[in-house]
C-alpha cells in the first residue's frame, strides 16, 4: 500500500530524528529536514549512535541498521524537498506560531494528496494549522524515544477523514506501532491525561499527609507496574468484576481530589526550586546522582522491561 512512499520528517530534534529512523529502518526514504543546519549533522551522529545500539540490544537487525543509515536524506530547505513527499510529520519544538508557519509552507509546496501529521504533545493543531485539504491533517504523537516505544496516539481533528485515519493506521502498523486513537483534540491526549490524574490524586494524598511519595511509588510499582504492559485498567476491571469495583468506587470517588488548578504538590515543589532530578530534588534526593547516568541507567531498564513483555 505504501510501496515507494516518501515520508518528510520537519525538526531534526530528539523526536524528528528518532522518528526518521524509525520510518528508515522499516524501508522507507526519509527526508529530515531542519531550518538550522548544525541540527541535521547532530541528528545524523545521533541515528548513527541510535542504530548501533539498538543493534547490541537485539531490537534491530544489522541489515534494518544499515537501511535506516542510508535511506535518510539531510535537507535544510523544505522548498527543495518538500513537493516529494506522501507524508509528512511535522516534530518543530512547541511553538504555536512556529508551527502555524510551518504548516503554511507545507500546504504551499507539498501535493494535495499528501497526509500531514504533527507530533505535538500539547498543542490543538488543528485550530494552527491552516491547510488546504484538513481531512489529511491528524496528530500523530510518538513516545520518547520513538524507536524503543511502540504506542503513537493518533489524534483526529474536526475534518481529518476516515480515509486518512486508516490509512495512517496501516502505515503505523506496518511500522511495528500501536496506534492508539482519538477521536478529538483533548489535552493531554490519552497517556498524559491518565498520568496528570494519576499525580493529582498522589499529590493529593501526599499533601494531606495520608502516605509518603515512597510508599505511592511503592505500591503502583508492585502492582499496576506489573500488570500494565500486558493488562490495562479496562481489561482489569473486567476481570475483578464491574459489579464489585462499581459499588466501591462509589466511596472511593467522594474522597478523591477534585482540584481543577495545577497539581498542589507541584506547586509547593517548585516555589522552593526543588524541580527533580534536573535541581537534584524533587519529592526525592538526587545529590551526587550523575543525571546522565541515571537517564542511561533508566533507559536500559526500559529495553529490559520492553524485552521481557515480547515474551508474554
Ligand atoms: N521530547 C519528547 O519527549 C517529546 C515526546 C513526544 C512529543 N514531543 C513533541 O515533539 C515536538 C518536537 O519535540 P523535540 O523534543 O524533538 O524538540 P527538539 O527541541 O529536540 O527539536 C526541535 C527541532 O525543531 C527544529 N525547528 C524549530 N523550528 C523549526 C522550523 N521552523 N523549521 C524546521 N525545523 C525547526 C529545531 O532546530 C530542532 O532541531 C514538539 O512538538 C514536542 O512537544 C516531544
Amino acid at each position: 500500500m505504501f510501496e515507494n512512499w516518501k515520508i518528510l520528517i520537519v525538526g531534526a530534534g530528539t523526536m524528528g530524528s528518532g522518528i526518521a529512523q524509525v520510518f528508515a529502518s522499516k524501508g522507507f526514504q526519509v527526508i529530515l529536514s531542519d531550518k538550522f543546519p548544525e541540527q541535521l549533522i547532530r541528528a545524523q551522529e545521533r541515528i548513527s549512535n541510535d542504530v548501533d545500539n539498538l543493534i547490541k540490544e537485539g531490537l534491530i537487525t544489522q541489515q534494518e541498521a544499515e537501511k535506516a543509515k542510508t535511506l535518510i536524506a539531510y535537507e535544510p530547505d523544505l522548498t527543495k524537498c518538500a513537493s516529494q513527499a506522501n507524508f509528512v510529520v511535522e516534530s518543530i519544538f512547541e511553538n504555536a506560531d512556529a508551527k502555524r508557519e510551518i504548516f503554511s509552507q507545507l500546504d504551499k509546496l507539498c501535493t494535495s494528496d499528501c497526509i500531514f501529521c504533527s507530533n505535538t504533545s500539547a498543542s490543538n493543531i488543528f485550530e494552527i494549522a491552516q491547510v488546504s485539504h484538513p481531512e489529511r491533517l491528524l496528530i500523530t504523537h510518538f513516545f520518547n524515544p520513538p524507536f524503543i516505544m511502540a504506542l503513537v496516539e493518533v489524534v483526529m481533528g474536526p475534518k481529518t477523514s476516515g480515509e486518512t485515519l486508516d490509512k495512517v493506521k496501516a502505515l503505523l502498523t506496518q511500522l511495528g506501532k500501536e496506534p492508539a486513537i482519538i477521536k478529538q483534540y483533548i489535552p493531554g491526549f490519552i497517556v498524559n491525561r491518565i498520568a496528570t490524574a494519576i499525580t493529582r490524586e498522589a499529590g493529593y494524598m501526599v499533601t494531606e499527609g495520608w502516605t509518603t511519595a515512597q510508599d505511592i511509588d511503592r505500591a503502583l510499582r508492585n502492582t499496576s507496574g506489573i500488570r500494565y504492559a500486558f493488562e490495562g485498567p479496562m481489561a482489569l476491571y473486567d476481570i475483578v468484576g464491574w459489579d464489585l469495583t462499581t459499588s466501591v468506587s462509589k466511596d472511593i470517588h467522594k474522597t478523591l481530589c477534585n482540584d481543577t488548578e495545577v497539581n498542589s504538590l507541584g506547586n509547593e515543589l517548585v516555589a522552593k526550586g526543588e524541580l527533580g532530578l534536573k535541581s537534584g530534588k524533587g519529592v526525592f534526593d538526587y545529590t551526587g546522582v550523575d543525571p546522565q547516568q541515571f537517564l542511561n541507567e533508566r533507559s536500559a531498564k526500559i529495553v529490559k522491561m520492553i524485552k521481557a513483555v515480547k515474551e508474554l
